[in-house]
C-alpha cells in the first residue's frame, strides 16, 4: 500500500486510546500498512461546563469528524458507540464494530461500598439523564449533581467536591487503566447501559471500498448484532430532545435479547421491557421493543420531555 490510512479521532485520552487500538487492529491483520492518527478538535470538547443536554447533544462529538470523514481528510474515524446518534450522515456507514468491553455502568465513590451503602439523601455527580433517573427511581432520596468533563475531571471532582460517589462507564476506566478506582458494578436491572455502551464503532465512506474490506477483519459479529438491535430500538425512539433512555442487548447461544426503558426525569415513572428473538432479526427486534414501550406509556413520557424543552 502506497499512501497511509488516516484514523479520524477526538483528542481526549480515552478517545486517543481508542484510536490507538484500532491502529494496532489494523496492523495485526493487515501487517505493512501505514496507519496514521488525525486528532480533530470537536465543539464538544471545547464546551465543558454545560450539561451535553444542553449544547446539542451527544452528537456534537461525532459530526466534525463525521465532516472531515466525507470530505476525504480521513480515511475512517473511530467513536465511542455510545455518542453515535442513531441516524448517520448520507454517505457513511459503521464499517466495524469490535469486541465489547464490559457494558455496565461503574459506581465510584471514596467511602462507600456500592449503592445501597449510600447514606440517606447522599450526592451523586452524572449528567447523564439516563443515569440520573435511574438513580433516583431507585433511590428517591439521592441528589443528583451535575458533572462533566473527561474521566480524569470527574474522578478528581470526587476528592475536591461533596460528592459522595460518581457513576462512569467501566468500559472507559478500563481502558485508560482505571479499572481499580471502580468500587463497584452497578447491575443491569439496577442501571441499564446506554445503547452501544463499551462497544466501539468504526466509520467509513460508502464509496471507499478497499478501507471497507480491510475494515472488516475488526468486526465482532456478537457485538455487531447486538448493537444493530440497540440501535434500531434508539432510532424509534430518539427526538429532539435528550431523554432518559437505555438499551442494552447481547447474543447468547445464538440467541438475541433486547432490553430497554424509557424514564421520567425524576425516575418516578419507568417503562421497561425485554424482547428475544434471532439474530439475523436483530433490526426488527429494536423496532418493535421501540413500539411495546410506546405503547405502554413510554409516548406520554416523551411527549412531556419534548414539551418541557420547548
Ligand atoms: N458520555 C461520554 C462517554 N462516551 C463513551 C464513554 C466511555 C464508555 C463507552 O465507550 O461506552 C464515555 C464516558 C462515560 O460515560 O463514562
Amino acid at each position: 500500500m502506497g499512501e497511509a490510512l488516516r484514523i479520524g479521532t477526538r483528542g481526549s485520552q480515552l478517545a486517543l486510546w481508542q484510536a490507538r487500538w484500532v491502529q494496532q487492529s489494523i496492523l495485526e491483520q493487515w501487517p505493512g500498512t501505514t496507519v496514521e492518527l488525525v486528532i480533530v478538535k470537536t465543539q464538544g470538547d471545547k464546551i465543558l461546563d454545560v450539561p451535553l443536554a444542553q449544547v446539542g447533544g451527544k452528537g456534537l462529538f461525532v459530526k466534525e469528524i463525521e465532516e472531515a470523514l466525507l470530505d476525504g481528510r480521513i480515511d475512517l474515524a473511530v467513536h465511542s458507540m455510545k455518542d453515535m446518534p442513531a441516524a448517520l450522515p448520507e454517505g457513511l456507514h459503521i464499517a466495524a464494530v469490535p469486541l465489547r468491553e464490559n457494558p455496565l455502568d461503574a459506581l465510584i465513590s471514596l467511602r462507600h461500598a456500592s449503592l445501597a451503602d449510600l447514606p440517606q439523601g447522599a450526592r451523586v455527580g452524572t449528567s447523564s439523564l439516563r443515569r440520573g433517573a435511574q438513580l433516583l427511581h431507585q433511590r428517591p432520596d439521592l441528589t443528583i449533581d451535575p458533572l462533566r468533563g473527561n474521566v480524569d475531571t470527574r474522578l478528581k471532582k470526587l476528592e475536591t467536591t461533596e460528592l459522595d460517589a460518581i457513576v462512569l462507564a467501566a468500559a472507559g476506566l478500563t481502558r485508560l487503566g482505571l479499572a481499580d478506582r471502580i468500587t463497584a458494578h452497578i447491575a443491569p436491572d439496577i442501571m441499564l447501559p446506554a445503547v452501544g455502551q463499551g462497544a466501539l464503532c468504526i466509520e467509513a465512506r460508502n464509496n471507499d471500498g478497499a478501507t471497507k474490506q480491510l475494515l472488516a477483519a475488526l468486526d465482532h459479529r456478537p457485538t455487531h448484532v447486538a448493537i444493530t438491535a440497540e440501535r434500531a430500538f434508539l432510532h424509534r425512539l430518539e427526538g429532539g430532545c435528550q431523554i432518559p433512555l437505555a438499551g442494552h442487548a447481547t447474543l447468547e447461544n445464538d440467541q438475541l435479547q433486547l432490553t430497554g426503558l424509557v424514564a421520567e426525569l425524576d425516575g418516578s415513572r419507568m417503562v421497561r421491557a425485554t424482547n428475544r428473538g434471532a439474530p439475523d432479526q436483530a433490526a426488527a427486534l429494536g423496532r418493535q421493543l421501540a413500539e411495546t414501550l410506546l405503547h405502554r406509556g413510554a409516548g406520554e413520557i416523551l411527549e412531556r420531555l419534548q414539551a418541557h424543552a420547548r
